[in-house]
């Protein structure tokens, strides 16, 4: 077990270049069990959930080269499926949220899948009646094994049908796609995630020989076909990362340049945090963001309280408000934080109010942030991160923080962000791991 600890107050200063995107590496990292061919992977970042599944897929049989830091080859030659009844796998497939994409590819594949109840963050009920509906949709039969939670589908041949998802899920919507490119005929899917992994995705299958149109929009069709082959693939960079670094420049007033952001597959995050008051500029596909004394957060035309919710893309990503949340407890002004999707990811701001912040939680989605315009700093404390965005929400008030600050439980922030100290040390910080004694 390890923590951070952070000497706050300090400003920083540099550039800062986002890691490849977490989501999106579980999305292609499973789509390797497709084919039997070879898929280059590059912009891997080396964070713990994506190594996991990358352990996974050896223990399934894939064979994995790593050629450089952030990138890997993957051939899924010989898929050992007797692995998939192991103690070990119902362990491992169990540690982390991403696993459950196995089973589109597997099941398209090999006809059939298992996963145990995937991990990820507490952070509310997290469903997988999409996946599983999906799946049944397209001919496979379900089962679900309540005692040990243990999932499976099989079929012999899918087929390709109509669907109109339950929720616009965005691992349902990629495991589907996953297992509908090597149905038979074409599937249409309505009320499809469209977020901009899931094009990365759809990109990639149609590098390697399938069928989709549609990428973008929240219907796609998919005409099936009988092989996929080997592609080259690169992630991009991840925009959680990137909100992160815009609310962290903004809470210690800092000068910071975001290198390589992919401007345009941002949609709605700068402007989000321009809402907050917050000075950023596009410089070809960097973000600069200059040192601010204050920011003030815009109200509605009617002149009413903003309100910053979470919707499916092109909505606001329900990963960034616990950092936009932060961000506002040092603006002027006031605004209602509605966490639409979670039911457990607010509960953090108890945390925040004990360093000095002024926060009403409303209820478990709605937290009021009167924001203390920097009349007060907020106070280095010792914290527990809960989840892995409310862990990095808490790292940026501690560093804005007076004080020493200790957070916990920080093996939740290895999951998503690589290096993330050393990173954040090379821009001034005052930050260092610590081991902690069980
Ligand atoms: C590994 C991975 O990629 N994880 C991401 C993925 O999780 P994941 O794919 O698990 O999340 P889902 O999109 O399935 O759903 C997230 C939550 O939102 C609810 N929901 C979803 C769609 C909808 O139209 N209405 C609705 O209320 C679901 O019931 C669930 O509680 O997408 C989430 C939503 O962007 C992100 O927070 C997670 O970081
Ligand atoms: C909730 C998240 O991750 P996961 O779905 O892996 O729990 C996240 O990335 O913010």
């Amino acid at each position: 077990m390890s923590a951070f600890e952070i000497i706050g107050g300090k400003k920083l200063k540099g550039e800062i270049t986002p890691q490849g995107a977490k989501n999106e590496a579980l999305q292609i990292v499973s789509a390797v069990l497709l084919t039997e061919e070879k898929i280059t992977i590059s912009n891997i970042p080396d964070i713990v959930d994506v190594n996991k599944l990358i352990d996974l897929l050896k223990d399934l049989g894939v064979t994995v080269e790593r050629l450089s830091k952030d990138t890997y080859t993957f051939e899924a030659k010989n898929i050992d499926l007797e692995y998939l009844n192991s103690d070990k796998f119902k362990k491992k497939g169990g540690a982390l949220r991403g696993s459950v994409m196995i089973v589109g590819p597997l099941l398209a594949r090999f006809g059939k899948a298992y996963i145990p109840k995937p991990g990820g963050d507490k952070i509310g009920r997290r469903r997988l009646d999409t996946h599983f509906l999906g799946f049944e949709k397209l001919g496979a039969k379900f089962h679900y094994n309540a005692v040990d939670n243990f999932f499976s589908v099989d079929a012999t041949d899918l087929k390709g049908t109509y669907m109109l998802l339950d929720e616009a899920s965005v691992t349902g919507t990629a495991n589907v796609v996953m297992a509908a490119v090597l149905a038979k005929g074409t599937t249409t899917i309505y009320n499809a995630a469209c977020e901009p992994y899931l094009q990365q995705l759809c990109k990639m299958l149609n590098r390697m020989g399938a069928k989709i149109s549609g990428i973008g929009s929240n219907l796609l069709t998919i005409e099936g076909v009988t092989k996929l082959g080997g592609t080259e693939h690169r992630m991009l960079p991840d925009m959680i990362e990137i909100g992160s670094f815009i609310g962290l420049a903004a809470m210690t007033k800092s000068e910071i340049t975001i290198k390589n952001v992919a401007y345009d597959e941002l949609g709605v995050i700068p402007e989000v945090f321009k809402r907050l008051g917050i000075k950023l500029e596009r410089r070809g596909d960097d973000i600069y963001i200059p040192s601010q004394e204050s920011y003030e957060i815009d109200t509605f035309i009617d002149g009413s309280i903003l309100t910053i919710a979470d919707a499916p893309w092109p909505g606001f990503t329900p990963d960034l408000l616990s950092i936009v949340l932060v961000v506002a407890t040092q603006a002027k002004g006031s605004v209602l934080i509605h966490q639409k999707m979670f039911e457990s990811r607010l509960f953090f701001v108890d945390k925040l109010i004990d360093m000095g912040a002024q926060i009403i939680l409303c209820d478990p989605h709605r937290a009021n942030v009167i924001g203390l315009g920097r009349r007060n700093s907020l106070r280095g404390i010792s914290m527990t991160s809960p989840d892995i965005r409310a862990g990095v929400s808490l790292l940026i008030a501690a560093l804005s923080a007076e004080g020493k600050s200790t957070i916990y439980n920080i093996e939740q922030i290895d999951r998503g962000y690589q290096d993330i100290e050393e990173r954040l040390r090379a821009i001034g910080a005052n930050i260092k791991r610590v081991a902690v004694n069980e």
